[in-house]
This record gives C-alpha cells, sequence and structure tokens, in this order.
C-alpha cells in the first residue's frame, strides 16, 4: 500500500483565505479587525522562526499584529505585567506566550495569567478544563489542526479506534479529548506503555507526538490506519541537518492508508489553527456568530 499524503500545507493555506474572508467581513459589517499579541521572550532560534511567522501571517490575513520580544532575563513581574496590559487592551482579542519559556520562569503561573477568553493557544487551566469537559473553550492550534485534517480525510471519526502516542499538555492530552468528542475509541499511549507497538498495531487513527526522532515505525502502523505525525525533530544525517517527525516516513506511508508528512503536515495547521482561534476569540469577544468550520 502506498498513503495518501495529506498536504498539511496547502490545507493551512485553504484555512488562511477562510480566515482572511472573515477578517475583511468582519471590518466592512462591524468596522472590527481581531488583533493577536504574540510574546516573545530570549532568543531560541526555532521560536524565533515561528514568532515570525506568525507576524506575518496575522498581517497578510488582514489581522492587527503586535509583537513584544523581550530579553532572556526577563524578571517573572514585567512579564506578568506586559500580559496584565495585553488582558485590559480593547484592540487585542488573542495572546499567546511563545513555548518554551526560559527555565526561569513558571510557565503555568504566567499562562494562567492571560485571560482565558484571550488565550488563543487553549492552555489556560480553565481552557483546559473546559475542553476536558466538553464545553465551549479555546482549543490547543496543533491538535485542533490535526482534528480539521482527519475530518477532511475521513469525514465522521466515530467509532474509529485512535491510539495517540505522547501525553503532553500541548497536544497529547487535548488531542486524545478531541478525539474523544468525536466519538473515537481514544487511547493515551506513551514512553512507559507495555507493548506499545501492539497498541499502536490496533489504531485506525495513529497520532504520533512523542518527540523522539522516527520512533514509529511501518510494523506499528495497522494496514490501511491514518499516521498524523506531530513530531519536528532537527536531526543530522550523512552530514546534511534535516527535519524529521516522530514516524519513520518511508515505512510508515508504506503500509498506511494515509499519512501527514515533516516538513508540511501538522506544522503549518498549528499556525493557520492560531489565526482562526483568534477570529473566534474576536466574535466571542464582540457577541458575533462565530465562524463555522474554523472551531470545534
Ligand atoms: N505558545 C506556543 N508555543 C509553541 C507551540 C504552540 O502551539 N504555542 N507550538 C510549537 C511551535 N510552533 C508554534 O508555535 C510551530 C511549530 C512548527 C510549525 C511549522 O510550520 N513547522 C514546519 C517546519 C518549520 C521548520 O523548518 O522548523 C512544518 O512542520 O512544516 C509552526 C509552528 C512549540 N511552541
Amino acid at each position: 500500500m502506498t498513503a495518501t499524503i495529506i498536504d498539511g500545507k496547502a490545507f493551512a493555506a485553504r484555512v488562511r483565505g477562510q480566515v482572511a474572508e472573515h477578517v475583511s467581513r468582519l471590518a466592512e459589517e462591524n468596522g472590527i479587525q481581531p488583533g493577536l499579541a504574540v510574546v516573545l521572550v530570549g532568543a531560541d532560534p526555532a521560536s524565533e522562526v515561528y514568532v515570525k511567522s506568525k507576524g506575518k501571517m496575522t498581517v497578510e490575513v488582514g489581522m492587527h499584529s503586535v509583537e513584544h520580544r523581550l530579553a532572556d532575563d526577563t524578571a517573572e513581574g514585567d512579564l506578568l505585567a506586559l500580559i496584565a496590559t495585553l488582558n485590559a487592551d480593547p484592540k487585542i482579542h488573542g495572546i499567546l506566550v511563545q513555548l518554551p519559556l526560559p527555565a526561569h520562569l513558571n510557565s503555568e503561573l504566567v499562562i494562567n495569567s492571560i485571560d482565558p477568553a484571550k488565550d488563543v493557544d487553549g492552555f489556560h487551566i480553565s481552557n483546559v478544563g473546559l475542553l476536558g469537559t466538553g464545553q465551549k473553550s479555546m482549543v490547543p492550534c496543533t491538535p485542533l489542526g490535526c482534528l480539521m485534517m482527519l475530518r477532511d480525510h475521513h469525514g465522521d471519526l466515530s467509532g474509529m479506534n485512535a491510539v495517540v502516542v505522547g501525553r503532553s499538555n500541548i497536544v497529547g492530552k487535548p488531542m486524545a479529548q478531541l478525539l474523544l468528542g468525536d466519538s473515537c475509541t481514544v487511547t493515551i499511549a506513551h514512553s512507559r506503555t507495555k507493548d506499545l507497538k501492539a497498541v499502536c498495531q490496533g489504531a485506525d487513527i495513529l497520532v504520533a507526538a512523542v518527540g523522539r526522532a522516527e520512533m514509529i515505525t511501518g510494523d506499528y502502523v495497522k494496514p490501511g490506519a491514518t499516521v498524523i505525525d506531530v513530531g519536528i525533530n532537527r536531526i543530522e544525517r550523512d552530514g546534511k541537518k534535516k527535519l524529521v517527525g516522530d514516524a519513520e516516513f518511508a515505512s510508515c506511508a508504506a503500509v498506511a492508508g494515509a499519512i501527514t508528512p515533516v516538513p508540511g503536515g501538522v506544522g503549518p495547521m498549528t499556525i493557520a489553527c492560531l489565526l482562526a482561534n483568534t477570529l473566534t476569540a474576536c466574535c466571542r469577544a464582540n457577541g458575533l456568530a462565530e465562524p463555522q468550520g474554523l472551531t470545534v
């Protein structure tokens, strides 16, 4: 079998196009412009790239974009004060603090200081609780992007066996909640799961979010299954730098029915869903109907 490649780059471009249409309608009909503030502390090279990309795409869809770049040794109190200012700013509907934060900062405290209504990452404890109890929330961008691609590929997901390998707060846990919300039978597996291979072999949908380069090989995959690869690992092979996922692409693609590549799969959907979440937050803040198909 040769898997269908799920093109996340093209899908993300379509989502951004839909967001842009909504943004222009909001301006024409309501005189409102959604605004997103991104906060970067320190100079992690990958984070720098993601933040730059977020700013550029925010402007491209017609939103108001604000970037705050703070020094690596920024005091926690100063970061909290900035977030308080953004919470109170009516032009800002979404606030994102780029992760990881430098080690001296308490990420949980920082994230939980964001107004939950502006928490476009969906990481605030209120949004985590709302999602976990099936209530309307802000949904974390990467799992939301994965769900959109799965719904697009399969239509109805109900009754499918989904295995999520990885239990992070950012991807694994919310991904499992979203799949459960779509009536999948969900297993969360991780590095300590006994006979991980056998567990994965039972999956109709296999989400690899374990953070280990090419750990999921073709023999973990049920023939015809859909593999969603969330991993972004920078490795060196044959003296060349390469970006690979948590799934070994060639061997998995030989068995799977469909697979997301790295790069060009889940990654681009993360930023597209951030823009969708900012639009959703803006509509909610103004008591307007939420855009259809851009949130759960
Ligand atoms: N506050 C947050 N921090 C982080 C998040 C997040 O959702 N919120 N996710 C990741 C990083 N991330 C966005 O912030 C992100 C990762 C990857 C991509 C992407 O488009 N990847 C490309 C490859 C790009 C490359 O060469 O590195 C791809 O997969 O095709 C976008 C956003 C951690 N931090």
